[in-house]
């Protein structure tokens, strides 16, 4: 210990217990919490997690210094043997290490989310699936957070598996409940160091392999659609794409959970943000209305985003204001490294305070507020630039694109076609946003067609 503290020097540690150190002190989400421990410690603290040491960063500047310009050493990930080696095979993207591997499956989801016709593919399936969206809203406005849910997994589902999505649909539900437990597992720091559960031992791969199975099914009768999972089993068009089974079911399950449950509260969150701030609903729907008729004439679609620049300013304010990875997805440093005086070990782990960053007053006034004017910049068209909510460096999400339209065309149709009211007696709380659940609506919100033109509008769809 001794030989270690003259070695190395760690920014300020917050006390904690001996042996354990911090792992009962940060809750989960633990947004508001990292929030108050970076008000309290200033650009960087240091939590002992278990045998693991976590390095908090709290501001832009050493997010952008550590993460992103040192990101050669800074974008490995915690060894996870529970949620990785034994729930995963070894073989999910998103806990491997900064390896070949890593690199190899990396290359594969981007060419399927960022390639050059990669929104070729994706546009047709968001703009049916929001046509799908607006219809549930109008029919079951209570249920609208399942309505997310589905438009979001429909949209992944369709051009991985070329098949749509049912509000309650039994598949879906068994991926989403499994989705939500792993999402604690992944998202917690403390959970994810603990690595505890036990129980999620081989879940998810049975659930895939149905999907396939039913694919193939789907295949031998001639009824497929064109889709990712037929072109990776058949694996004949590209060489990279001989994996092994359990690699090709992971990166299913990860495509599908990474890009399911991160759209659907992304757009949760802008219908709160409606409800509870009004203005800046109505300024949308103004610029809307000129495009799409203050009458109900026609959808937005996403021939519109040129004109529409507000829209992909309340898309990153959504982003912005209150991430739901709410402390950030740990990376790990591969090698020891010296940064402003201090010296980190090999192995230490490093997070973007996300809520912190989020609610930076320096870097976003009044930033409790929901402001999408804030984003009216010359950045507007850089869906990573201005805040962090996908994540930075080489570990950057790579489904922003699709995440970004998905939550665009949502937000365009959903402000044009409804009115978002709070109900005064049941007031959203802004600030501690745990809005993930499935089960129960995540906060209290009247939802009503602008004007029977709307609802006709949405009926003929
Ligand atoms: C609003 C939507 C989305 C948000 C906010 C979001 C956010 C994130 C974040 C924060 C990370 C971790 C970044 C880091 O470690 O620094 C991540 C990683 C990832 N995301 Fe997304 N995401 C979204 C949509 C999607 C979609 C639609 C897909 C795919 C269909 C996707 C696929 C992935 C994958 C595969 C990773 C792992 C990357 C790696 O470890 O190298 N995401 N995302």
């Amino acid at each position: 210990r001794l030989q270690f503290n003259s070695k190395y020097r760690l920014p300020p540690e917050i006390p904690g217990w001996p042996i354990i150190g911090n792992t009962l002190d940060v809750p989960f989400p633990g947004g508001v919490w990292g929030h108050e421990m970076a008000k309290k410690y200033g650009e960087m603290f240091t939590c002992r997690l278990g045998g693991k040491t976590m390095v908090f960063l709290n501001s832009a500047r050493v997010v952008s210094d550590l993460l992103e310009k040192r990101a050669a050493i800074y974008s490995s990930r915690p060894y996870r043997p529970m949620a990785q080696d034994i729930a995963s095979g070894g073989a999910r993207m998103l806990l491997m290490g900064h390896s070949d591997r890593w690199r190899s499956q990396r290359k594969i989801m981007h060419s399927i989310l960022n390639g050059q016709q990669a929104e070729s593919k994706f546009i047709p399936f968001e703009e049916l699936e929001v046509r799908q969206l607006v219809w549930d809203y109008l029919h079951t406005p209570d249920q609208f957070y399942t309505a997310n849910q589905r438009f979001s997994n429909s949209v992944i589902m369709s051009v991985i598996f070329g098949r749509r999505a049912q509000l309650g649909d039994e598949q879906l539900t068994k991926m989403l409940n499994i989705m939500m437990e792993f999402g604690q597992l992944l998202f917690s720091p403390t959970k994810n160091i603990c690595d505890l559960f036990t129980w999620l031992t081989y879940l998810p791969k049975p659930i895939y392999q149905h999907e396939v199975d039913a694919l193939s099914d789907r295949v031998s009768k001639g009824t497929a659609k064109p889709c990712f999972a037929t072109a990776l089993i058949e694996g004949t068009s590209k060489k990279e794409f001989n994996l092994t089974e359990t690699e090709k079911l992971m990166i299913f399950s990860t495509l599908l959970e990474a890009g399911s449950d991160t759209s659907r509260t992304a757009i949760t969150q802008m219908v709160a943000a409606a409800a509870a701030f009004p203005e800046w609903a109505a300024t949308a729907r103004a610029h809307l209305d000129e495009l799409c008729g203050h009458n109900a004439e026609r959808l937005p679609s996403f021939e519109d985003r040129e004109k529409l620049p507000y829209i992909a300013a309340v898309v990153k304010e959504t982003l912005r204001w209150r991430p739901f990875i709410q402390t950030g997805v740990p990376h790990q440093l591969t090698q020891d490294d010296v940064y402003e005086g201090y010296r980190f070990p090999a192995g230490t782990m490093f997070t973007w305070n996300a809520y912190a960053l989020s609610l930076n007053e320096g870097d976003y006034p009044d930033a409790v507020r929901f402001n999408p004017e804030r984003f009216l910049n010359d950045d507007l068209k850089s869906p990573l630039k201005g805040h962090w909510s996908f994540g930075t460096g080489r570990r950057v999400c790579v489904g922003y694109n699709v995440g970004f339209n998905n939550v665009w065309i949502a937000a365009a149709c959903l402000l044009y076609c409804f009115d978002f009211e709070e109900d005064t007696e049941n007031p959203i709380d802004t600030l501690n946003t745990i809005w993930d659940s499935v089960e129960k609506p995540p906060f209290a919100v009247k939802i009503k067609p602008r004007s029977q033109a709307h609802a006709e509008l949405i009926k003929q769809k």
